[in-house]
């Protein structure tokens, strides 16, 4: 059954926890999709675990469009939400609505997120009237890295949780449809989650959550030493590719790949004319 925004309230609504995993190309979505996630999310993390990037403040536009056609592609059931990436909502009204489009129309996603609280409400807002479903992400926004002077905790002071909780309350009054959680103390985002009346969507936000999404390459163990606390691998994925390259290298090295199920027939009589 296709997901939907209306799946997600409802899955908030009757208490059934709403999966979620990000993706970048179309075999993964088409996995992912099969296996019945709720949604998928083109992360603007792919500048890091696609693209090599420290953080994920090189992400453009044709990057996050290129990437949300291939998942649109391979997913059919899941719903799709791309990433705005670093400056393509900041700037202006008009450049979110306008960016916000292109993820729709040229990538074929159903749904944007962008980060931030209160200052952001008027872009949630506009990109809402034009029939474009926002989700809202706040706590670790990791745009935001370098005000915050690296990926750190948020929200643990009286103060820096408050905000948090304030900026729950005003994304969701903006018309989001549901907020993304970011390494924000359980008990917070708990309190969060009861709240506020649409779907909280945490990573390193706690079991009281409406729902959960981690980054694909973390959850499968192939993005190499990286785990923070909030991860968990649920698979080796990475020590798996390396075990199947290695086979391919010293098979070919010792010339046992390809063997002659692999290979393709000519007739004698035609090859010895050639010699
Ligand atoms: N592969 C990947 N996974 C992610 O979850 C992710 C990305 N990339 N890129 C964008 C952001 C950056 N994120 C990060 C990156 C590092 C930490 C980290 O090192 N956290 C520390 C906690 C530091 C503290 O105590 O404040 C940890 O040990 O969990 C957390 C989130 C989450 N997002
Ligand atoms: C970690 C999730 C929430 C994200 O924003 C991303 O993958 O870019
Ligand atoms: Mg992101």
């Amino acid at each position: 059954m296709k997901n939907t925004v209306k799946t997600f309230q409802q899955q908030k609504d009757e208490h059934k926890k709403i999966t979620m995993l990000t993706a970048y190309d179309y075999s993964t979505a088409k996995i992912m999709d099969k296996a019945g996630i709720n949604g998928i999310l083109i992360g603007d993390s792919l500048g890091m675990v696609m693209l090599g990037y420290e953080d994920t403040l090189s992400v453009t536009m044709e990057d996050m469009i290129h990437h949300t056609k291939a998942v649109a592609r391979g997913a059919k059931e899941a719903l799709i939400v791309a990433d705005m990436p670093f400056m393509s909502y900041q700037t202006s009204i008009y450049d979110a609505v306008y960016n916000a489009g292109r993820l729709i129309k040229e990538g074929r996603a159903q749904a944007v997120k962008l980060e931030g609280g209160a200052s952001v409400c008027p872009q949630i807002k506009a990109i809402v009237d034009a029939s474009i479903p926002v989700m809202a992400h706040i706590g670790l926004t990791p745009q935001s890295v370098n005000a915050f002077g690296g990926f750190k905790v948020q929200g643990k002071s009286e103060e820096t949780a408050k905000r948090i909780l304030e900026e729950a309350k005003q994304v969701e009054k903006a018309g989001a449809f549901a907020v993304v959680l970011e390494c924000v103390p359980e008990k917070l985002a708990e309190l969060i989650t009861k709240s506020i009346n649409i779907p909280t969507i945490g990573i390193g936000a706690g079991p009281n959550c409406d729902g959960q999404i981690l980054v694909y390459q973390d959850m499968l163990d192939m993005y190499g030493d990286f785990k923070p606390k909030f991860v968990k691998q649920f698979a080796h994925v990475g020590a798996e590719m390396e075990k199947g390259i290695k086979e391919y290298i010293k098979e070919t090295q010792d010339n046992v790949f390809p063997s002659q199920e692999h290979v393709f027939k000519i007739d004698d009589e035609v090859i010895k004319k050639l010699y």
